[in-house]
């Protein structure tokens, strides 16, 4: 996949634009005419559409409890049973300590929804989505988590008008506004509250890495410094990858620690450097020819966010390039998952949003960094992938 400079600015809405909009809005008055809906569900010209159309927002009606079909497989741990080979209900019913009639109701339901398959024998075998859950654990660790969540979003409009504290704000204890400072218990240099999250990231960090270290070779830098990089599964990959490279880690207190003996664990002590501070409050160690920030700019709220762009910028070597990796908002194939999830998601953890790329070049700009540079990623939901340079580099 080739790096793509970026067009700016970016081009105003064409007379195309204003005729495609018009379009929609015919459309929309006919569809939201329940006489032409009547009309559409029977013409056959216009039936596979309407059907589509229902289906659609049945899903859409329905998706909370196809998660709840998810989580319930999740928690019975049903994929990792079914990864050797098809089971019979009742033997599922036995190993799940589920009674029959819950086992048979839940893995047709799982079924329907390709997480399961039933055989013509009537036993049951995993199905394509139910496939990619097995050996997932970051897939399966945020589904498991997703409990909070679920019930944060019980009240939606409450959760938008900013009339909720969410379970999810106390999860992520760095974005805890309550309290001062982030200091003390269940604050951002409290082990216990740091350590769900961490290991959160963590479960998911390898299949993230791969996405970035796929999208942008490591060959041409010294030192690579990773902000925020939490329990340093990233720079164990990155590491592998690239033997040469000196490696460097900037962190939470609390968070270091656990980075400082995942490095241990993977053998890496004497290569890397971990840096323990706030890097709202503390400067950054300075010298890296890349510093990478995955994950981090959409948990943060735009001031945040260019102070910590003004901070990488003084840390940056002049020749060295940032980047940013992240799932961002109004990606093509992915709106949903980075303007709904993370969206909500964001919100009930407090602070932060996901971002367009146009809206993430703008604060790199701002901060003194230009050339802003796309590197394609295999699974832009995961992560997209943009670089930068300090201004004055060239
Ligand atoms: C969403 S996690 C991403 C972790 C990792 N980069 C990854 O992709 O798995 C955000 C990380 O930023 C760290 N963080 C949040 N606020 C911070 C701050 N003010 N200073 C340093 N690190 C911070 C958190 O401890 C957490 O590990």
């Amino acid at each position: 996949m080739t790096a793509e400079p970026l067009p700016h600015p970016v081009p105003a809405a064409s007379m195309l634009a204003v005729w495609l909009d018009r379009l929609r809005d015919l459309r929309n008055r006919k569809v939201a005419d329940p006489g032409f809906r009547r009309f559409a569900a029977r013409f056959f010209l216009t039936r596979p559409f309407a059907r589509r159309q229902a289906a659609a927002l049945f899903d859409l009606a329905a998706g909370f409890v196809y998660a709840q079909i998810l989580r319930a497989c999740v928690r019975a741990e049903l994929f990792d049973l079914l990864a050797p080979g098809p089971l019979a209900p009742a033997a599922i019913a036995g190993r799940t300590g589920l009674p029959l009639d819950g086992a048979l109701r839940l893995v047709r339901a799982a079924a329907s929804l390709d997480l399961l398959e039933e055989r013509r024998d009537g036993r049951f075998a995993l199905g394509p989505l139910g496939a990619a859950m097995v050996g997932n654990p970051g897939v399966t660790a945020m589904i498991a988590h997703h409990d909070m969540l679920y019930r944060d979003l019980e009240d939606p409009i409450a959760l938008l008008s900013g009339r909720r504290r969410a379970e999810l704000n106390r999860f992520w204890s760095y974005a805890d506004r309550g309290a001062p400072e982030n200091d003390g218990p269940g604050g951002h240099d409290d082990p216990p509250s740091v350590a769900g999250y961490t290991a959160l990231m963590g479960a998911s960090q390898a299949m993230v890495a791969a996405e970035i270290l796929d999208a942008y070779p490591l060959d041409r830098h010294r030192r690579l410094l990773d902000v925020g990089g939490g329990d340093a599964s990233f720079l164990v990959a990155a590491g592998a990858r690239a033997p040469h490279l000196a490696l460097s880690l900037f962190e939470l207190p609390a968070v270091a620690r656990i980075a400082q003996g995942r490095l241990a664990a993977a053998g890496l002590a004497a290569r890397a450097t971990v840096t323990a501070g706030s890097f709202l409050a503390d400067p950054l160690p300075t010298g890296a020819d890349l510093v990478t920030l995955n994950r981090i700019l959409h948990d943060h709220d735009d001031a945040e966010v260019l102070r910590l762009l003004r901070a990488v910028r003084r840390a940056i070597a002049p020749d060295g390039v940032l980047l940013v990796a992240e799932p961002m908002a109004g990606t093509p194939g992915a709106r949903a998952s980075g303007d709904a999830y993370f969206g909500f998601y964001l919100l009930a953890m407090g602070q932060g949003r996901p971002r367009t790329l146009p809206e993430i070049v703008a604060l790199l700009t701002q901060a003194g960094f230009d050339g802003a540079t796309v590197h394609p990623t295999h699974t832009p939901m995961i992560a997209r992938l943009v670089s930068a340079r300090p201004t004055t580099a060239r």
